[in-house]
């Protein structure tokens, strides 16, 4: 199966080098596609460079911030154009451990694969290393509103260690994605399952950045936060109707 890893950096200059560099030798079959969205530390010019000797890493610029979920979606087009059998998401600053990405691309393989398999933390055996705790109070306490809005299963619908199959991307309208901070991850998630696809979740450890900062921010708390709430109304909203359309021929 060709996989191809992509990388989403902004201002990643001192965690990239490192992070690909164990990816190299944790899956060395992998390719890996960088989206750099005009990085001011320069992290797109060492991408270039670096790719300049190594046929099987790629870079992909962009001209400014334009946030994670435009990154994800120019990059799951540029490797659905290469025929790319599963396309994995993978942070740059090492929290996303390239060791643990075998086991996301086994279970991406069986024979029973679901359509998007979740490195998670919030599953029996995932953990996170180092988080503050206000961040960890954040994530579990988002997952488990999206859990009851959206009326879901999934644990760790906002994490962003993933392998999606090259078939369930293609099923899925990628120019409606609109989502794009961290939001993007649950959009995808609910998209997926939304269109009859299967999520696995494989525990991971997850382990907080040692350089470079996180690009959290309250504009991405809010756009969550709105998204989920809207996405979960309309939810119940068409269940309630099918539910008066079955009354009614009843
Ligand atoms: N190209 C591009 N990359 C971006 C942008 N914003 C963030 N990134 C990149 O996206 C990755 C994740 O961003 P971080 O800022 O490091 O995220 P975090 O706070 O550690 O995020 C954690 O929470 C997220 C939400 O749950 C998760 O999506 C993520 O996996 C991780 O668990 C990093 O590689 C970062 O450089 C952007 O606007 N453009």
């Amino acid at each position: 199966m060709s996989t191809l890893v992509i990388i989403p950096t902004y201002d990643e200059r001192e965690s990239l080098p490192v992070t690909v560099e164990r990816l190299r030798s944790a899956v060395p079959d992998a390719d890996v596609l960088v989206v750099d969205d005009g990085s001011p530390d320069g992290t797109g010019r060492w991408a270039e460079r670096a790719a300049a000797h190594d046929e099987r890493l790629h870079v992909l610029h962009r001209s400014g911030k334009g946030g994670l979920g435009a990154a994800y979606v120019a990059g799951f087009g540029w490797g659905l154009e290469r025929g790319y059998d599963v396309l994995c998401e993978m942070d740059a600053d090492g929290s996303h451990r390239p060791e643990e990405l075998e086991r996301l691309l086994e279970r991406a393989a069986a024979a029973d694969a679901p359509s998007l398999v979740i490195g998670s933390r919030w599953v029996p055996g995932g953990r996170v290393v180092n988080w503050p705790w206000h961040r960890e109070l954040l994530s579990r306490g988002g997952n488990t509103y999206v859990r009851i809005m959206l009326g879901i299963a999934v644990r760790d619908a906002t994490g962003g260690y993933r392998a999606f199959r090259a078939d369930t991307l293609r099923a899925l309208d990628l120019a409606a994605v609109e989502s794009h901070g961290y939001c993007f991850q649950v959009d995808m998630t609910w998209r997926v399952l939304r269109g009859g696809g299967s999520v696995a979740e494989v525990p991971i450890t997850f382990v907080e950045r040692t350089a470079g900062e996180s690009k959290m921010s309250r504009a991405i708390v809010v756009e969550a936060l709105t998204k989920v709430t809207r996405w979960g109304l309309r939810h119940r909203g068409e269940q309630l109707r099918g539910l008066l359309r079955r009354a009614d021929r009843g």
